[in-house]
């Protein structure tokens, strides 16, 4: 039997991405409401409380909002906010982040779809805090560059209708990202990252890199063994691939938009020479992995099917 899904924001970046990757499913019904009333609490309660799996797309209030009408028990949430990243009572909805988070994420109601660049961060560094490598009191660092549809209707809108000459520009110079809990938390570190965002004139994908003192680190890892772990750590994943390190080797340059369309995340680690000093770099695309194509893998999660149908 088919499942009633209901995406709360369905007109908005994430939310449409999120349409297009389940177009032509037929284990799912669709919920929808007419333009006019998708706004309207009355038609939003009963699609909410109809719904076996509600997708919210929209703004931390809306979704907060959104998640008090829910009244059904039976009802499961997917949130693509900030809102509950790291509320008591909710999964993180990142399946390949440790082993039993794919059957936490099936057995939950109320999943937290991460954010794109803490995404980015944890699958670099979660492994390396995991095995000690990196120890919790880390001063960790984390360099990121994002396209423009990261920042949704509006700063779509700002660089597509003149809104800004920009081709480049750092952000959050007050250094309170909305991201840092979660990289925090799930990064497996007791105080927050240093975290230096930016976003440039492209739409969509991202890097996100954590530059180490490999000599700084307590055990003095090399390169080979920071490899190593994250290739461990990923082995037989679909949407992590590790870069043989042959492969890193030669590669001089990266640009953020090769995965894009997809709900892949590739790493890199890129090391001097010296074997002093190492670059951990995850390249995604913020509306794949990073949103929409982490939400429908979630989605496909609870709902018990293949977690890459509709995904590449
Ligand atoms: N863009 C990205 O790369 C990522 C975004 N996210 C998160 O996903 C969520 C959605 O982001 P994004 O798609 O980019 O944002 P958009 O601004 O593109 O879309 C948000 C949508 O929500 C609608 N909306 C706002 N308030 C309400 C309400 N009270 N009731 C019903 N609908 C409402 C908006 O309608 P209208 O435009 O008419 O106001 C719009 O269609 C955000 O929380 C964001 O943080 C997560 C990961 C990545
Ligand atoms: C370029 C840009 O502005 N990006 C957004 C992050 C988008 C994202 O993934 O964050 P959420 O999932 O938490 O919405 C920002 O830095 O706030």
């Amino acid at each position: 039997m088919s499942k009633k899904v209901f995406i709360d924001g369905e007109a908005g970046t994430t939310g449409l991405q999120i349409r297009e990757r389940l177009e032509g499913r037929s284990d799912i019904d669709f919920i929808r409401l007419p333009d006019d009333r998708r706004k309207d609490l009355g038609a939003r309660r009963d699609a909410l409380n109809g719904a076996d799996v509600v997708i919210l797309c929209l703004p931390d209030d809306a979704a907060k909002e959104a998640v008090a009408l829910i009244e059904n028990p039976d009802t499961a949430v997917i949130d693509a906010s900030t809102a509950h990243r790291v509320a008591e009572g909710w999964t993180y909805g990142f399946a390949e982040m440790a082993e039993a988070q794919r059957d936490a994420i099936r057995a939950s109601k109320r999943i937290s779809n991460p954010g794109c660049y803490a995404t980015g961060f944890i699958a670099l560094v979660r492994p390396l805090t995991d095995v000690g490598v990196i120890p919790p009191f880390w001063p960790a660092t984390c360099n990121a560059v994002s396209g423009y549809s990261g920042g949704g209707k509006s700063m779509i809108a700002e660089f597509e209708q003149g809104g800004t000459n920009d081709n480049y520009r750092i952000y959050k110079t007050e250094l309170n990202h909305k991201h840092l809990p979660e990289m925090t938390q799930f990064g497996g570190l007791e105080s927050p990252p240093l975290f230096t965002p930016a976003v440039g004139r492209y739409a969509q994908g991202m890097i996100v890199e954590v530059p180490l003192q490999l000599w700084a680190l307590p055990d003095e890892p090399s390169v080979e063994q920071l490899h190593e772990i994250l290739s461990a750590a990923y082995d037989g994943e679909r949407f992590v691939t590790v870069a043989p390190l042959e492969q890193s080797l030669a590669t001089k340059a990266l640009q953020p938009e090769m995965l894009n369309g997809t709900n892949q995340l590739l790493i890199h680690v890129f090391g001097d020479e010296a074997g002093q000093q190492a670059r951990l770099v995850a390249v995604l695309d913020n509306l794949g992995k990073g949103a929409s194509g982490a939400a429908v893998q979630n989605l496909n999660l609870v709902l018990g099917v293949d977690e890459a149908l509709g995904l590449s």
